[in-house]
């Protein structure tokens, strides 16, 4: 794709939030109000990059690493201090008044519903809010109640659904305007299995159906596994990682994981050529490359310090390999 045709353009965007420090005690507290301390979080360094139209992109990272800070720059939320950034034509935070209508942005942790009232009337709102047409929103209405199974709750207020009914209510919410780019951030948090599913069928159907662009947010690996063509990794703000997720297996994922059930040592044991993903009283999980280290090497390197009682080897999976390249980034 030419950069400069691409749908979605993000261009060296950088953000720093200004932060007061804080002491300890109530008269270094009130010293620094007066001396107004501060420090400076970079939150986005030289972020660039490019999203075509219907992809699905997974943008992941660990906590504090930027990734709501982008959400909210790209949805005109927040203005940063450097780059540029075009979305559909649109400069997000300029154009926010016309691009708004464009976009439908749901954060996981924070709701666009009022509480008290059933859920039907809070969408009613949002249609006279946003100037949604009337014939549009009655479309929207029927085919969102159908795809996310919201009959039985409709009439329900917000304030007595769980966390799954509501999510899908959520999501229903941010798409009565049919907008051609969603943000979602964190859209799977806290959900069981069964919402988790019906939420990630939703965005795959509305994808492939409806052609509408994604952009999500998650520390659920599955949710990248089962939705995500394209991955951004994200860390201290610098984006490390931007490709599919099988070249990210084939490049991180060649190696293994050996878990280990032992007895007889508290602390860990760190084995040259190896990382050391978990580490409990009874259990350690080890991942490794066969070229570096071989498995004999290991055991024998464990036995100098503990007494193996269990021993098994795994192909990496996601999860590991996202935490070796944590730790390889030192993020
Ligand atoms: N309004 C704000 N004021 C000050 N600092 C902020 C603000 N918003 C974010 N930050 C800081 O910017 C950095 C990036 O935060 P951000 O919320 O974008 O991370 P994240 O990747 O979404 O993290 P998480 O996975 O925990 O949600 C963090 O150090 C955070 O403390």
């Amino acid at each position: 794709m030419n950069r400069n045709d691409a749908w979605i353009r993000l261009d060296g965007i950088e953000k720093r939030f200004k932060v007061a420090t804080r002491t300890a005690g109530l008269k270094e507290a009130t010293k620094a109000l007066f001396a107004r301390k501060h420090t400076i979080v970079e939150a986005l360094k030289d972020i660039s990059f490019s999203i075509g139209k219907g992809e699905i992109v997974g943008y992941i990272g660990p906590n504090g690493a930027g990734k709501s800070t982008t959400i909210k720059v790209m949805s005109g939320i927040l203005v940063p201090d450097e780059g540029q950034c075009s979305i559909m034509g649109y400069n997000p935070w300029k154009d926010r008044t016309e691009y708004v209508k464009h976009i439908g942005v749901v954060f996981g942790q924070r709701s666009q519903l009022w509480w008290d009232v059933p859920v039907i009337d809070s969408f009613e709102l949002l249609r006279d809010i946003y100037a949604i047409p009337e014939g549009m929103y009655r479309d929207n209405l029927a085919m969102l109640t159908e795809m996310l199974d919201l009959e039985a709750i409709l009439k329900m207020p917000v304030r007595q659904l769980s966390l799954g009914q509501r999510m899908r209510c959520e999501i229903a919410a941010s798409l009565l305007h049919s907008p051609k780019l969603l943000f979602l951030d964190e859209p799977t948090i806290g959900l069981d299995a069964v919402s988790k599913l019906a939420v990630r069928n939703f965005i795959k159907r509305l994808n492939r159906e409806q052609g509408v662009t994604v952009i999500l947010t998650t520390h659920d690996m599955s949710d990248i596994e089962a939705l995500a063509n394209r991955i951004l990794m994200i860390g201290k703000g610098t984006l490390l990682y931007d490709g599919t997720l099988d070249e990210l297996k084939e490049r991180f994922g060649t190696g293994k994981t050996v878990t280990v059930d032992y007895r007889g040592r508290s602390g860990p044991v760190a084995i040259e050529g190896t990382t050391l993903i978990e580490w409990t009283d009874e259990r350690a999980v080890y991942s490794f490359d066969s070229e570096k280290v071989t498995l004999a090497e290991m055991v024998t390197r464990l036995s100098e310090s503990v007494e193996v009682v269990d021993l098994s080897v795994s192909a990496k999976d996601i999860d590991e390999i996202i935490v070796q390249l944590y730790k390889e980034h030192q993020i």
